[in-house]
């Protein structure tokens, strides 16, 4: 008897030991990739920095390698080649979005762009998006509510330095900027109080903070499905309540506006803002509120870190920093930049296309999932596997650009590369069919606020370092979580236009 339990223990262990670490558990045909841990797979390998480990791991095996992240499976893309086989060659079928647990939430992902799959409610608020919001002619229409707003933002600092205010923390007045723009754009009003960010204004600011804060923190259960439902560190219900919070804001400014559209009788009103157009395409409260805020979640984070990393490089390279201001006072002069000056500077241009080849704020893009099993590059992905495209890895790749870490604007002055998604050599915006809709806005507010934040003031780091020293964390491709946070000291080059 003994012996028979003595049997049966040892062949379960020989079974575990097998099972868990002698069995390869990838499926098979998948592209090849570093030996998965039992349980955990590759998680510890990634660190705080994945996109960069990642761009490690492809160097060893390849433009397209297999990752186990504990029982996910993921494949990640790596050269341009590989980037235009899933965004362009398999659009259709890579299409589909791995939704993270913490936002798997009831009615948020059915009225979520972000996260649905590309059905035909998505169809529609992709056209409102392109035909509509970021129409050429809706842009060129809100020009001058964003180039005001800038211009807030010059006097303000402008105010610092005649106050001997000193140093400011760069990363909130270019937030709070965006914010306001947004805030302008969408319901024709400031969102946030520069000179004082502590009063009431700023709640909507905070509740989208804090919305961004859980979204980037790990659910263990997106590599545990198993906890999927649980929620046992509580992060979807903590992002419920914040997606509550932000839609009863809405709720109270969308009943103003019916109702003002009511008194006014033709069911319409003179506001030039999202929120119009969008009582206009006859959206409902549920769907504009998730659509508004999707725009604050995803505009502003994004555009704040590519600004405050291209003001980071200029800083770190002065003669850059000459060269573009003296195309900014060949072509504009000490008057204020508008958005019309743009095309006309060919050299900002080539700043901010640097700036997002060198510092993509979504480095892996968002998650991408294969609707069906299918070939790619010959190998066999299987259906519900998550697609990671590393356009951080694709962006500093030494086969595609010379001297890939250095920051050289120059080498876009006679190139047609750009970030619309046709060349995949750069792709922050990502490509394809779930290319960022934003882009044509987030276009013009960042060559803007740069090129603002360069023509009008010299910056110099706190304390009076040298700029050599500044060095700028980055934590999952953003500057936000950024620690200690950027002081500058801006010193007007035009006193004129600053007052
Ligand atoms: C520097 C600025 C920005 C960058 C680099 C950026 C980048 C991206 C990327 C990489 C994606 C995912 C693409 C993919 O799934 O392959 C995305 C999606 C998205 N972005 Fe942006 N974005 C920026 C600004 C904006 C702005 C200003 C808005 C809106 C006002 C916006 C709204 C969205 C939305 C709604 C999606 C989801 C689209 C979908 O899944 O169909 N983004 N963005």
């Amino acid at each position: 008897m003994e012996l028979l339990i003595s049997l049966t223990l040892l062949s379960s262990f020989l079974f575990l030991v097998y099972y868990l670490v002698i069995r390869d558990p990838r499926p098979k045909g998948l592209p090849p990739g570093p030996y998965p841990w039992p349980i955990l797979g590759n998680l510890l390998q990634l660190g705080d920095m994945p996109h960069a480990k990642l761009a490690t791991l492809a160097r060893t095996y390849g433009d397209l390698f297999t990752l186990k992240l504990g029982a996910q499976t993921v494949v990640v893309a790596s050269s341009p080649a590989a980037a235009a086989e899933v965004l362009k060659t398999h659009d259709r079928l890579f299409s589909g979005r791995y939704v993270f647990q913490t936002f798997r939430i009831k009615n948020h992902v059915e009225y979520s762009m972000v996260w649905s799959e590309c059905n035909d409610y998505w169809k529609m608020l992709r056209r409102v998006c392109r035909t509509q919001i970021f129409s050429p002619k809706m842009i060129e229409a809100q020009a001058h509510l964003r180039e005001a707003k800038v211009m807030n933002m010059v006097r303000f600092l402008g105010r610092k330095e005649f106050e001997g205010g000193g140093a400011v923390k760069i990363a909130e007045v270019i937030f709070g900027t965006l914010f306001n723009i947004f805030g302008n754009l969408i319901l024709s009003k400031d969102v946030f109080d520069l000179e004082d960010p502590g009063s009431g204004k700023e709640e909507m600011k905070g509740l989208i903070w804090r919305l961004m804060e859980l979204g980037n923190t790990t659910n263990p259960a997106d590599y545990f499905p198993v906890l999927g439902d649980t929620d046992f560190l509580g992060q979807r219900k903590a992002v419920a309540d914040v997606l509550k919070q932000i839609h009863d804001i809405w709720t109270v400014i969308l009943r103003e506006r019916r109702e003002r559209r009511t008194k006014l009788m033709q069911g319409s009103d003179d506001d030039e803002d999202f929120v119009s157009v969008l009582l206009d395409a006859d959206l409902d409260d549920h769907q504009i509120n998730a659509l508004l805020m999707e725009m604050f979640g995803a505009g502003t984070e994004t555009s704040a870190s590519t600004i405050e990393w291209a003001l980071a490089e200029l800083i770190k390279n002065p003669e850059i920093t000459s060269r573009l201001r003296a195309e900014l006072d060949d072509v504009v002069g000490p008057d204020p930049i508008k958005e019309d000056h743009i095309p006309r500077l060919p050299f900002l241009n080539a700043c901010v296309r640097e700036t997002l080849r060198l510092h993509p704020p979504t480095p892996l893009l968002l998650p991408h999932r294969a609707l069906d099993t299918c070939q790619l590059m010959g190998y066999t992905i299987p259906k519900d596997c998550q697609i990671m495209v590393n356009a951080w890895a694709i962006g500093r790749d030494p086969a595609t650009w010379r001297d890939p870490l250095s920051f050289s604007p120059e080498r876009f002055l006679n190139s047609d590369v750009d970030y619309k998604g046709s060349h995949f050599e750069l792709i922050p915006f990502g490509a394809g069919r779930r290319i960022c809709p934003g882009l044509p806005l987030a276009n013009q507010f960042i060559h803007l606020i740069v090129a603002s934040l360069v023509h009008h003031f010299d910056w110099g780091l706190q304390g009076g370092a040298h700029p050599s020293s500044l060095v700028m964390e980055e934590k999952f491709g953003l500057t936000l979580q950024k620690d200690p946070p950027l002081f500058l000291v801006p010193k007007t080059r035009h006193q004129q236009t600053c007052k």
